[in-house]
């Protein structure tokens, strides 16, 4: 297998929390991201989901190198960027891009879609030949946009066609990676699929890798090859699409999984539901052993004594592994392509 494009190995981020009178101690962390470990290959979409503040945003800005990492490493092309400077990362902030979920706010209203889309030209002082309006019209026109809205402000697009200005603003430089932080999650259903869709046909025709973060393993279905599963703070499964929805192993993956609505109606007869009780527990104080065993029905005295490493298990393909004291394989959802 060729070099990973990237890899992160025992990646940690802990947010001090701070009290007392003046709130200047610090009276804990918050772990929103402790100890993971995943690898993107080069052209591969990688998927990320979990519950909200499990992590998935605080990964997502580590892989792009936005947040220093408290500790673990990451290597983006063959090096270490972990605790890279500002000067040193510029050359790889073109190649690492991110989207983000709200094409409201990401997108400065003051501007023209051009200089919107420029901008990271102009930062970059990236001169494309044939002139960067050239080029802005040819990114628009590549993410289904009329080249002649130009001049336009973001007011005037609607909610899938602003986040197409932030699609065409992230692939300026040319990225091998972007990070697109639930990319789709503020828009209609209706549109959804429409910009999953124009996000894979870049990744098949640009070749460009992505780490697509989502809250639902719906979405992620049909554009990633790779999913890994994530709960407070730690990856507790991680598999080729294939094995994640036919042969799920991690009981926290079962219910994610028993939540996707089904397309075709007669399969509900073999969906078993499964409805997580009681809430995520807070990541300042999270349970010893295993995270999940305080919402698991699964769970034993083993599981809060020893934390389940993420292992490659006997049941399960070469590649999907998983962080479970009891792992089950049993088919939830056929997959269907
Ligand atoms: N700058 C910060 N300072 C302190 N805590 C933070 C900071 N950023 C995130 N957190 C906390 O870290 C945890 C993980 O947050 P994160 O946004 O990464 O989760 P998420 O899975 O992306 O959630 P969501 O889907 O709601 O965005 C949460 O408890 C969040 O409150």
């Amino acid at each position: 297998m060729t070099e990973p494009l990237l890899e992160a190995r025992g990646l940690t981020m802990h947010f001090p929390v701070r009290g007392g009178a003046i709130f200047k101690r610090r009276v804990g962390s918050v772990q929103a991201v402790d100890g993971i470990d995943l690898t993107v290959h080069e052209g591969e979409s990688f998927g990320l989901v979990g519950e909200s503040g499990c992590g998935k945003s605080t990964t997502g800005r580590l892989l792009a190198r936005l947040l220093e990492p408290t500790a673990g490493k990451i290597t983006y092309a063959g090096r270490d960027i972990t605790h890279s400077s500002r000067k040193e990362l510029a050359p790889i902030r073109s190649e690492i891009q991110m989207i983000f979920q709200d094409p409201y706010s990401s997108l400065n209203p003051r501007h023209t879609v051009g200089s919107i889309v420029a901008g990271p030209m102009e930062v970059n002082d990236i001169d494309p030949p044939g002139g960067r309006k050239k080029r802005v019209q040819e990114l628009l026109e590549t993410v289904g946009l009329n080249p002649e809205h130009y001049n336009r402000y973001p007011h005037e697009f609607s909610g899938g066609q602003r986040q197409r200005i932030g699609v065409a603003r992230a692939l300026a430089l040319e990225p091998r990676l972007i990070v697109a932080d639930e990319p789709v999650s503020a828009l209609d259903v209706s549109i959804q699929a429409q910009v999953v869709n124009l996000l894979q046909r870049l990744q098949r025709d640009l070749g460009i890798a992505f780490v697509f973060i989502a809250h639902d393993l719906a979405v992620v279905r049909h554009f990633s090859q790779r999913i890994a599963v994530m709960y407070l703070g730690k990856i507790v499964e991680v598999a080729d699409r294939a094995d994640l929805y036919g042969n799920p192993q991690h009981p926290y993956t079962h219910a994610l999984l028993s939540s996707v609505p089904e397309a075709d109606p007669d399969s509900e007869a073999h969906r078993e539901r499964i409805r997580l009780t009681g809430d995520v527990p807070s990541p300042i104080n999270p349970p010893s052993g295993c995270r999940f065993r305080t919402r698991c029905w699964k769970a034993q005295d083993i599981c809060a004594s020893e934390e389940p490493p993420l292992v490659q298990l006997t049941s399960a393909t070469s590649g999907h592994l998983a962080a479970c004291h009891f792992p089950e394989s049993r088919q939830v959802i056929p997959e269907s392509d």
